[in-house]
């Protein structure tokens, strides 16, 4: 598999909270990335820094290879670099086209036809088809997600940065959102998934990643990482497996 995104010594910090302290990764092309860790552990914050929201005080992002740590967000979505937010925010007034077109434009990556296709492509993989002339005021919690996965999708990206797109799903709507993930890593793209939800992470990562206070506390085999005495202290040791929401 390729390196498409290698994270080499990142730190970061916000005053004097620390949100990364020399984390390294890397993700393949082709491969799912699941991120678990308490609140306020840095978990988007990498996100922000992989996606070019934020810059970090030391250390390296690369794309491809290439050094794109002094590159703003924008560029690194013309780079192939998608995102979604915990908290979608949607242009209500808007049909679910319109919200995803607007994405399919972000940072310039495609205009005309090209956006417009690029928009019907990411709404049919997120599963939101049936729904493209409707208002996203009015949709449930699960489409709003749909939506927001469809809309970082739009720019065609070849590393998608899911930020909690299960949290607040029923069990019932969690195999849906699932699927689709799946079907991501099969098109060849790489995926780094943050997630509450374990049990959903075990079912479809590669491999998985354990950040706390801004450091990586075990990555590797999913299973190995969450039975690790490390992890298990992180969790106070009341994260069993099969029910950890
Ligand atoms: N722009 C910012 N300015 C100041 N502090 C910030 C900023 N962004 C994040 N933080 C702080 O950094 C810490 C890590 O936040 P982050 O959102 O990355 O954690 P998280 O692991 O994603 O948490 P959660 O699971 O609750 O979403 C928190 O203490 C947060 O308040």
């Amino acid at each position: 598999m390729t390196e498409l995104l290698a994270v080499r010594g990142v730190s970061k910090r916000f005053g004097r909270v620390v949100t990364a302290t020399d984390v390294s990764f890397s993700v393949a092309a082709g491969e799912v990335l699941g991120v678990v860790g308490p609140n306020g552990a840095g978990k988007s914050t990498m996100l922000d820094l992989v996606n070019g929201t934020q810059r970090p005080d030391a250390g390296q992002v690369l794309l491809d290879g290439h050094d794109v740590t002094s590159l703003d967000a924008a560029a690194r979505g013309r780079r192939g670099v998608g995102r979604t937010y915990q908290i979608p925010r949607p242009f209500g007034g808007l049909t679910v086209f319109e919200n995803v077109l607007v994405g399919s434009t972000f940072a310039g990556r495609h205009r005309g036809k090209e956006a417009h296709r690029a928009a019907v492509d990411a709404i049919e993989v997120a599963g939101l088809g049936d729904l493209l002339n409707t208002r996203a005021g009015g949709l449930r919690l699960l489409d709003r997600k749909r939506l927001e996965l469809a809309r970082a999708l739009a720019t065609r990206p070849r590393l998608v940065l899911l930020d909690e797109i299960a949290g607040g799903l029923t069990e019932a709507e969690l195999p849906a959102l699932m699927d689709v993930v799946r079907r991501l890593r099969e098109a060849g793209l790489g995926v780094v998934w943050i997630e509450h939800i374990v049990h959903a992470l075990l079912e479809v990562v590669d491999r998985l990643m354990c950040l706390a206070m801004g450091e990586v506390v075990a990555i590797g085999d999913p299973h190995e990482v969450m039975r690790s005495p490390a992890v298990v202290e992180v969790y106070l040791g009341s994260i069993p497996e099969g029910d950890a929401r």
